[in-house]
């Protein structure tokens, strides 16, 4: 299953309003006071186009002083004056946009912050069951490609919400100083306006596509990335390349197509409004109804508010483009927090006999991996799991550790069931060395600390010394602080193995499962991971999924699982 797929349809302005309040979230005020501030700049910057009209008509007319404002309310100063008025304005909005910019900046920047925050938390918190019915990438895609687009739809409103404030001063204006004539423009204007209806709905009827198409597009990239050894060993990049490149173009496609019609459709508009203001300038400049300075100012206005007009057009029409994304994210969180892993429970401290009574687990409804498995570990115990590819192993270790819940029957520790048990407390007593250990980007302190606070070097360089692993680390160019994971130094499979046990065993865990430690491995480290399980014999109870009979000779017992049946099998065991 992908990234919940949005109906395609078309978001109406309420829509993409709704969109964007959602995620700016508790910043709202925030919005109000930027909506407000930019209606004060809007205020003084139609003042400063009064200033503009009545310096050019008094220049153009050979006067030393001009008239400013509107008709009845007229004030006679000299030129010189005027002009430094202006200048002073100018100066006072060039100090106002600092803090203006910087507010409008900080409301998508906080948003995005707060939605990437939530998604990755929404994630991490999701049971693993809920999470395994995702393609890959889920997390990359949310917070990474659609959080920004998310952050952009947040651009969008500010600057619409600016947008619109600073018009409404300007018409203000424009409707103060020529009443009669501006409503009449204005007017005409919108009727422009609506004649441009059906490209603007062609438009909207296409702004998804785009957006789904990309969206399958990091999907499949994310998996290209996954396989690229695969694809290189299996000499398919040029499958591999026409496959993806089928998909770029028809995003490239749609893209095009989109992009034309949103440029078209605001210079259709602005030419339009321009010629139309010109028109009436044309008629009633001859019919002398209003006074020249009246009627350059009320142009001046109208052809600065046409910019706004235009502005507000591309924001509505990027939120549109962005919307199919929010509504994604919104599903998505909304069913990660639903399907969140509950991590309360009772706090224990030590670890008692695990006992699996009567467990039952499907992946599938009606496929059952795991049937009525039934046995019981002791403290200290070392059991060995064997069983043919497929007959549940990892499924079984998967619910010991408490990352999957049995589908029937229950497991206890001590007389408690392990659903009931705390996570936290749980994740102290265990520890787990997955088939397949994997190194994060940092040190290889950082690798065998993974992520837990409270562990100095001595404590991981013990670790890595219970590991066997620590001499050639210290052979490394700067030791335990070299970088090591993706996009450094690689360590070999057998050093990554033993610096994913060194990790299992950092916080000195009660219970330690691992899954075919030795799979894969050269001798030199099957013999080193062989000695520290030797080591831990008796002292922590250790279950240990593997094939070869060599790394199962130590276990006091081995079970057999086949078709999810797990039976206790005999000593010395034979792996088929
Ligand atoms: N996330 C999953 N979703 C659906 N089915 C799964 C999932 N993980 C495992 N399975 C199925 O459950 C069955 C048991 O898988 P599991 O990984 O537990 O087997 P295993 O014994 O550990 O195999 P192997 O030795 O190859 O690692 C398999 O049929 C597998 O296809």
């Amino acid at each position: 299953m992908s990234v919940q797929e949005p109906e395609r349809r078309i978001s109406a302005v309420p829509e993409l309003l709704r969109n964007g309040l959602l995620v700016i979230g508790p910043d709202r005020p925030r919005l109000l006071v930027t909506a407000l501030f930019a209606a004060a700049i809007g205020v003084l910057e139609t003042i400063l186009l009064f200033i503009v009209a009545a310096v050019a008509i008094a220049l153009s007319g050979d006067r030393a002083s001009v008239q400013i404002g509107p008709a009845g309310f007229q004030l006679e100063l000299p030129i010189q004056t005027t002009a430094y008025l202006g200048l002073g304005l100018i100066v006072l909005l060039l100090i106002l946009s600092i803090p203006f910019a910087r507010l409008q900046a900080s409301l998508s920047a906080r948003a995005m912050v707060r939605l990437r925050g939530r998604i990755v938390r929404a994630y991490l918190s999701a049971s693993l069951h809920y999470r395994e019915t995702h393609r890959e990438g889920l997390l990359q895609q949310l917070a990474g490609e659609y959080s920004h687009l998310a952050e952009n739809s947040v651009q969008q409103l500010t600057l619409a919400c600016v947008t619109l404030c600073m018009l409404a001063a300007i018409l203000l204006g424009a409707v103060v100083s020529a009443p009669l004539i501006s409503l009449g423009m204005m007017v005409v204007l919108a009727a422009c306006g609506a004649l441009l209806a059906p490209l603007m709905r062609r438009m909207r009827q296409d702004a998804a596509t785009p957006t789904i198409i990309n969206r399958e597009l990091s999907g499949r990239v994310a998996q290209t990335n996954r396989i690229s050894e695969e694809i290189a060993a299996y000499r398919v990049k040029d499958a591999v390349a026409a496959y993806l490149e089928t998909e770029i173009r028809g995003a490239a496609a749609a893209m095009g197509k989109l992009r034309f019609e949103g440029r078209l459709a605001p210079s259709l508009f602005q030419y339009g409004a321009i010629g139309v203001v010109l028109i009436f300038v044309a008629l009633i400049a001859g019919s002398r109804a209003v006074e020249v300075g009246g009627l350059a100012t009320l142009v001046l206005l109208l052809v600065r508010a046409l910019g706004y007009v235009r502005q507000l057009q591309r924001s509505v029409h990027i939120a549109r483009e962005m919307a199919p994304y929010i509504d994604a994210i919104e599903v998505e969180l909304d069913a990660l927090e639903r399907n969140a892993w509950p991590s309360a429970g009772v706090e224990i401290e030590a670890l008692a006999p695990i006992a699996f009574r009567n467990v039952s687990y499907a992946y599938a409804t009606g496929s059952p991996v795991l049937r009525d498995v039934q046995f019981t570990i002791d403290p200290g115990e070392m059991v060995g799991v064997v069983g043919p590819s497929g007959s549940g192993k990892s499924t079984l270790t998967g619910l010991m550790l408490k990352l999957r819940n049995p589908d029937s029957g229950a497991i206890l520790v001590g007389d408690l069931e392990l659903d009931r048990v705390s996570d936290l407390a749980w994740a102290r007593l265990t520890a787990y060395v997955p088939q397949e250990s994997r190194l994060v980007f940092g040190s290889v302190a950082d690798n065998i600390r993974f992520f837990r606070d409270g562990f100095g070097i001595a404590e991981v360089e013990a670790a890595a010394r219970a590991a066997h692993v620590h001499d050639e680390i210290m052979r490394l160019p700067e030791g335990f602080e070299t970088r090591i994971g993706p996009g450094a130094r690689g360590l070999s499979g057998g050093q990554r193995q033993r610096v994913s046990i060194a990790r299992a065993l950092l916080a000195r865990p009660q219970l330690i499962v691992m899954d075919e430690p030795t799979s894969a491995l050269d001798q030199h480290s099957e013999t080193l991971i062989g000695q520290t399980l030797e080591e831990l014999k008796g002292q922590t109870t250790i279950v240990l999924v593997a094939h070869r009979p060599a790394t199962l000779k130590i276990c006091d017992r081995i079970f057999e699982l086949k078709h999810g049946v797990l039976r206790e099998a005999a000593l010395p065991v034979h792996v088929g």
